[in-house]
């Protein structure tokens, strides 16, 4: 299903540190490897605090990984120089929770839309309110917003406004950190859908952060499951329901099937609090918090071995049984 040749962006073995107090060291991610694949939705899930945001981070090149290396078709991005970086970050776009944030609440859309176009010195000033007006018909929206400010629009709309934005440069990659997350239920599944045609359409990866594993797999082409800067399952979105493995994965499934589907499925729970990020135990993450729990997990780190094509579980609970 996924051709080493359609790799657009790959992580190897990428650790980030952070100090901490006492001298301690915090590690957010620990030996991360994931690859993004042409026109593919890469979803990256787990709880807050796992290590999404700050993998994102390196990958659109906000920050440089302690060691490992993220490489676009081939380059390592740490390498670039700032001119370089900058002109990178064409190809990789974000769309984050809260447009609203990061929208200046002074400017016009059709200013937001079309900043970007004008700083990469790719839109006359004369052309801009046509380019805007393309834009929003682009993302469904009305031609007339052109002359709107972001506090006048509703959350999803803004949130179109954001996608349009990122989209306005032609981005290879569009990385979403928990972007529909603040939006309600109905109007999260239309900006998905809005996604999902557009992403089709251009044929563009996407890296998609979410705490929501029932949300991501109903659209995302492959899932990384990250737990404590751990990868410890990746499968291909349509087959997580019903052939994921690790017990965290399913803890999550079972978790959210109780909220969303309300379905008379068994409901699995994850009984403790996870460990703080200061203090991983040696051995697999997840073992204070996993029924299965043997001898050899105390003491030895799984790593992600291939179980099926596309599908790799870091569990000696799954791999020895
Ligand atoms: N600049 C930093 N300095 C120190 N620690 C950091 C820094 N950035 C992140 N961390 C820590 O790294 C860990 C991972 O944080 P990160 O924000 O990547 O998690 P996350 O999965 O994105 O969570 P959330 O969904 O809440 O944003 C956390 O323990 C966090 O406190």
């Amino acid at each position: 299903m996924f051709n080493e040749s359609d790799i657009v962006l790959s992580a190897k073995h990428i650790v980030k540190q952070f100090p901490a107090s006492g001298g301690r060291t915090l590690t957010a991610c620990n030996d991360v490897n994931l690859n993004v694949y042409k026109g593919k939705t890469l979803g990256i899930v787990g709880e807050s605090g796992c290590g999404k945001s700050t993998f994102v981070r390196m990958v659109i090149s906000l920050d440089k990984p302690t060691s490992g290396e993220i490489l676009y078709h081939g380059k390592n991005l740490s390498n670039l120089s700032r001119k370089e970086t900058w002109l990178n970050r064409q190809n990789m776009q974000m769309v984050f929770q809260d447009p609203q944030a990061s929208f200046d609440p002074k400017m016009k859309i059709v200013d937001i839309l079309t900043e970007p176009l004008i700083n990469y010195g790719k839109l006359k000033r004369s052309d801009k309110e046509a380019k805007a007006r393309e834009l929003l018909e682009m993302v469904e929206l009305p031609g007339d917003f052109v002359d709107r400010y972001p506090h006048n629009m509703s959350g999803g709309q803004r949130q179109r406004i954001s996608i349009a934005r990122a989209l306005s440069l032609e981005p290879e990659i569009l990385v979403c950190d928990e972007a529909t997350s603040a939006l309600d239920v109905s109007v999260q599944e239309s900006v998905i859908q809005l996604l999902v045609r557009l992403q089709r359409e251009k044929n563009i990866s996407m890296l998609f952060i979410c705490h929501d594993l029932a949300l991501i797999r109903s659209f995302a082409h492959q899932i990384a499951v990250m737990y404590l800067g751990n990868i410890v399952e990746v499968i291909p979105g349509e087959d997580v329901a019903e052939k994921s493995l690790h017990p965290y994965t399913q803890a999550l499934l079972g978790a959210q099937f109780s909220i969303h589907m309300n379905q008379n499925k068994k409901i699995e729970s994850i009984e403790s609090e996870a460990p703080s990020p200061l203090d991983v135990p040696h051995g697999c993450p997840f073992q204070n918090r996993c029924e299965h729990c043997m001898e050899k997990c105390k003491t030895t780190r799984p790593v992600l071995t291939e179980v099926e094509a596309g599908h790799e579980v870091a569990c000696h609970y799954v791999t020895e049984k």
